[in-house]
């Protein structure tokens, strides 16, 4: 017998409405370059974006059972996120499974294998972050861990860590520093907004990023 069980601590809403007011990009600078899921899984459609605790699953290669039980379980809000062994020639999720999620107000889909029926994923407004597009189907035969810490695109991701989301592509933020990373990320914004201003009336980069001596010190020479 395999026991699994679905309790996990999920971060206060507070915290997950904050975080999705930064773009993952902006998330990942801010706490110190990390999070960052393999380039690789992409949404589906550019618009899509997602915020929320995430709700993990391991799956067999080209095997959705353990994808369909955590569909069942997760809970509204949640992002479901399933480690496939980078399989990239299996659609273990589809048009039918996202209106189940849908239907449950989760709050979309990331996995490290491959989904299908892009077309009406797109209609729907599903949020879906895949490795691959594959048209090939998947077994149903292998039980396995959920609501465990799983390896994801190459990070490490933990039931209750915040999954951010968008047409960048993936962030992980550890759910005991997503207050730091709210602030971290309202500050880089704060920062950024201050150059920009200054590019805009006419400031240079040079200038801007101090950029003269630390061309001079490599010996760099520009004729113009
Ligand atoms: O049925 C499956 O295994 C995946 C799929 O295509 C869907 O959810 O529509
Ligand atoms: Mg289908």
């Amino acid at each position: 017998m395999i026991r699994v069980s679905t309790k996990f601590d999920r971060p206060e809403p507070d915290l997950v409405k904050q975080l999705s007011a930064f773009s993952s990009a902006t998330i990942h600078e801010a706490q110190g370059r990390l999070g960052a899921l393999d380039s690789a899984i992409k949404p589906v459609d550019h618009t899509m974006s997602l915020c929320g605790p995430a709700f993990t699953v391991q799956c067999a290669p080209r095997d959705n059972l353990m994808l369909q039980t955590a569909i069942a379980y997760a809970r509204p809000g949640d992002v479901v996120v399933v480690s496939a062994g980078n399989y990239e020639e299996a659609g273990s999720f589809g048009d039918v499974l996202a209106n189940a999620c849908q239907s449950k107000g989760l709050a979309g889909l990331i996995t490290d294998t491959g989904v299908r029926d892009t077309e009406d994923l797109r209609a729907l407004g599903f949020p879906v972050f895949s490795r691959s597009v594959s048209i090939k189907g998947t077994v149903k035969e292998t039980v396995g861990p959920m609501c465990e810490p799983i390896t994801v695109g190459g990070v490490l991701v933990r039931p209750g860590d915040i999954m951010r989301a968008d047409a960048d592509g993936v962030v992980v933020v550890r759910r005991e520093d997503a207050a730091e990373a709210a602030v971290a990320s309202q500050e880089r914004i704060d920062a950024e907004a201050g150059f920009i201003a200054a590019y805009r009336e006419g400031r240079t980069v040079i200038e801007m990023c101090g950029l003269a001596p630390v061309l001079a010190a490599k010996g760099l020479v520009i004729e113009e």
